[in-house]
């Protein structure tokens, strides 16, 4: 595909190189598409509108909601639950399954998605995004439940990001590479800027939230330490550091000129496993990561390979340059 082609008909294409393809694919892309240019409207407006701030509700994790969390939850549904494409979905922010209404027609695929990824953002006019994650719904399931969703992250279908930064963007893989198209404002299309993105082996930037830092375990205290140690410590290169705090804004940097994302496991609450979710921030993200030649890992495992138990599981994510994360998952098999 050349640079400059139309979303839609990169999806389209796409759709042709499968064979018996029923358009049903193409259709709940291009709805997703459609909620994602509505959010980014709606992020660009800002303090134009009554938009920011809290909510005064708390979703499932137990997290205050911003009122764009629970703005751009109604505009993934609305956008979606209607259009036939869809089985059920799930969100960041509601507890159990979304299931389509009755009077609708249902389709053959399951949508997780967090809408609103980089809440605690939004107010200070920081890159924000929605992440979506395509599930294939079981065969012969009339109305699925949340076990129809616990599929591990190599059954996606498709994963994406919409990055609503300096421009917007989405970021989208079927399994065939990784594309970014920019939106251009003017026509209100995504066109394709950035063809085949691919994430170098090796990379001296690091971002992890170093406040938590006495919380980490020694094998990230001490791959932490090196890369802070430089030149002079053994890995004999200086390293540099980021913290967006949104994990689409980490990852597209690091799909843009690579470096390794970590939100490791920490003792400031043993009973989680993490502070990300699996099944509409890991899974979709390492799915793209991988495609791009990157590697993710919960320190233990290859995330995509995680059995999923529940929607809202949280695991520890480490992804990014090949050679950086699989020396942090060594320094765990030494530990
Ligand atoms: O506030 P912290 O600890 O720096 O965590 C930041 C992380 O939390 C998140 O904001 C969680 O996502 P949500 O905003 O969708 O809840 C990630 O985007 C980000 O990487
Ligand atoms: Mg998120
Ligand atoms: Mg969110």
């Amino acid at each position: 595909m050349h640079s400059g082609t139309f979303l839609t008909q990169f999806i389209l294409e796409e759709q042709r190189s499968i064979p018996n393809a029923t358009g049903d694919f193409t259709g709940l892309l291009n709805d997703i598409v459609t909620a994602c240019k509505t959010i980014s409207h709606l992020v660009n407006r800002g303090g134009l509108i009554d938009i920011l701030g809290t909510a005064g509700t708390e979703n499932v994790q137990g997290e205050g909601q911003k009122k764009l969390d629970v703005i751009s939850n109604e505009v993934m549904v609305k956008s979606l639950e209607w259009t036939g494409h869809l089985a059920a979905m799930a969100s960041e922010e509601v507890e159990g399954i979304i299931s389509i209404p009755n009077q609708y027609p249902k389709g053959k695929y399951l949508l997780l998605f967090d809408p609103l990824d980089g809440s605690s953002n939004i107010d200070v006019n920081i890159s924000v995004g929605t992440i979506f994650s395509i599930l294939r719904c079981p065969d012969g399931v009339p109305e699925p439940t949340e076990k129809d969703f616990l599929q591990p992250g190599t059954q996606q279908v498709c994963a994406g990001f919409c990055i609503y930064g300096p421009t917007t963007m989405m970021v989208l893989t079927t399994g065939h590479g990784v594309n970014g198209f920019t939106l251009d404002q003017d026509i209100g299309e995504f066109i394709l800027t950035h063809p085949n993105m691919t994430i170098p082996k090796d990379t001296g930037e690091f971002a992890i939230n170093m406040s938590n830092q006495r919380f980490w375990e020694a094998p990230v205290q001490r791959y932490i330490e090196e890369c802070i140690q430089g030149k002079e410590g053994p890995r004999g290169k200086n390293f540099n550091m980021r913290w967006v705090a949104s994990m689409v804004a980490e990852v597209y940097r690091i799909l843009t000129r690579g470096g390794i994302f970590m939100y490791p496991w920490d003792s400031r609450d043993p009973s989680k496993p993490g502070r990300l979710r699996l099944m509409y921030e890991a899974n979709p993200m390492s799915f793209i990561v991988e495609q791009a030649g990157g590697a993710s890992s919960t320190s233990q495992q290859r995330i995509l390979e995680v059995e999923p138990e529940g929607i809202h599981q949280r695991v520890p994510v480490i992804l990014g340059s090949k050679n950086e994360v699989e020396r942090v998952v060594a320094y765990h098999k030494e530990a």
